[in-house]
């Protein structure tokens, strides 16, 4: 896909797309194989990202960032790692998804004390939402904690959680309402909780199928003592922040869903010319020259879409509907793609030592966290009146 244009970026974009590559090809590929056996990335990644200006470029110069509030260099950020298939740096999750609910609700204290540390690469990430009893309903979640006057006592446990080994600061998403007066929505709020608090335990290291290099923990809570400074935004307006929040979220994973498209059709197209059967290039028989075809034409659409909904975020008019669009229809394209392109490359497609495969399976994924393909749709409907 070299050579189409993308009028969304600027010199400086590709600038920095050219910092982000020397780094991944430098710090990350030479290492990735043996990442993903462990299952993790070392610590010492995150704070040579953060030396180079990796990470949370819109964290104010005051708290220790760039103060960049465009998100082009995300987007170059996802796209880079997606295209180099380097899944296993949590960097996007940390800078795209997580640090925004610190700056955009901290007070000035919760900034001061946090952001320069997440700039920095010292202080890793994570959001802990899901539970083994509830995913896609946020409001059944059921971790709670019980007001003592200065702090809060947490209980409960999460899953799924991206960065959850290493993660120093965690945002907990906790039921601050009492069990006898549920009040919905409004009894849900967000919580830090910081690496080294008693009863804060972390569990497995959830071995999964594609993002390998990445950790995926269980988390508990046993009694937590978090104080309520630590609490980010009013009581009961975290279900709130977080339907506010998600739309970027959303936007981040169909970034590395537009990259990952492109990167299949290369793939594809390499091959459709190089592979030999019955006396020709496998591209040169209708079928795959048409299967490649309709590729380059949904990854190109997909290219158009994502970008113009990058700049409509950029101008703060991204709304969440159009988020959810992007979300669902450039991850299911990412998984129609990553299938056809094992298809095409026939046995090598289903060997582990081809880029291929590890597409196939990194793509399996993308249509579930975030919000399901079907949670987008619903957002969608709703925003439809229907
Ligand atoms: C969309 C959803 C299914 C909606 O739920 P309900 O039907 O319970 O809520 P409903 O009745 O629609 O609404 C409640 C209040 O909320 C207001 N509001 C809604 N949207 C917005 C909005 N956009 N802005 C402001 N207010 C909003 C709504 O008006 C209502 O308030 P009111 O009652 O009127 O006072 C929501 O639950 C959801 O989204 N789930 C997917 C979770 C999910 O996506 N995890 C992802 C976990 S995976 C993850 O986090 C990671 C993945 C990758 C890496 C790292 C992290």
């Amino acid at each position: 896909m070299s050579g189409l244009e993308r009028p969304l970026l600027t010199g400086e974009h590709e600038a920095f797309r050219q910092t982000v590559r020397t780094f991944v090809e430098k710090e990350v590929l030479p290492h990735h194989a043996q990442w993903e056996q462990d299952g993790i990335v070392p610590r010492e990644l995150w704070t040579k990202a953060g030396a180079q200006g990796l990470l949370c470029f819109d964290v104010p110069e005051e708290y220790g960032g760039p103060g960049v509030r465009d998100f082009r260099y995300n987007m170059v950020m996802a796209e880079e790692l997606t295209k180099a298939g380097a899944n296993g740096p949590g960097f996007p999750v940390h800078t795209d998804i997580i640090v925004p609910y610190l700056t955009g609700l901290g007070t000035d204290e919760q900034k001061q004390r946090w952001l320069p540390g997440c700039v920095s690469g010292e202080t890793v990430t994570a959001i802990a939402m899901t539970e083994p009893g509830a995913g896609s309903d946020l409001q059944g979640i059921r971790t709670n904690a019980v007001d003592k006057g200065d702090h809060y006592v947490l209980n409960g446990a999460k899953t799924f959680i991206s960065n959850g080994i290493l993660a120093d600061l965690v945002i907990v998403v906790a039921r601050t309402d009492s069990p006898d007066a549920r009040e919905g929505h409004k009894g849900i709020s967000l919580l830090v909780v910081e690496r080294g608090m008693e009863g804060f335990e972390r569990g497995r290291n959830l071995d999964k199928m594609g993002l390998k290099a990445q950790d995926t923990a269980e988390l508990f809570f046993d009694d937590v003592v978090v104080p309520k400074a630590n609490r980010l935004g009013e009581e009961g307006s975290g279900f709130i922040s977080l339907m506010v929040n998600l739309p970027q979220e959303r936007l981040s994973i169909a970034c590395i869903a537009a990259a990952a498209c492109e990167a299949i059709l290369d793939m594809c197209l390499s091959y459709a010319k190089e592979r030999e059967a019955f006396g020709r290039p496998i591209g040169k028989f209708q079928h795959n020259r048409f299967l490649v075809a309709e590729m380059a034409t949904e990854a190109r659409i997909a290219r158009v879409f994502v970008d113009d909904c990058v700049r409509l975020h950029n101008e703060g008019k991204l709304d969440p509907s159009m988020a959810a669009m992007a979300k669902w229809w450039t991850t299911e394209l990412q998984n129609k793609l990553a299938d056809r392109a094992v298809q095409l490359h026939g046995g090598y497609g289903y060997m582990n030592e081809y880029p291929v495969a590890r597409a196939f399976v990194d793509s399996r994924i993308q249509t579930i966290y975030g919000g399901t393909t079907e949670i987008q749709k619903e957002i969608i409907g709703r925003s439809l009146g229907l």
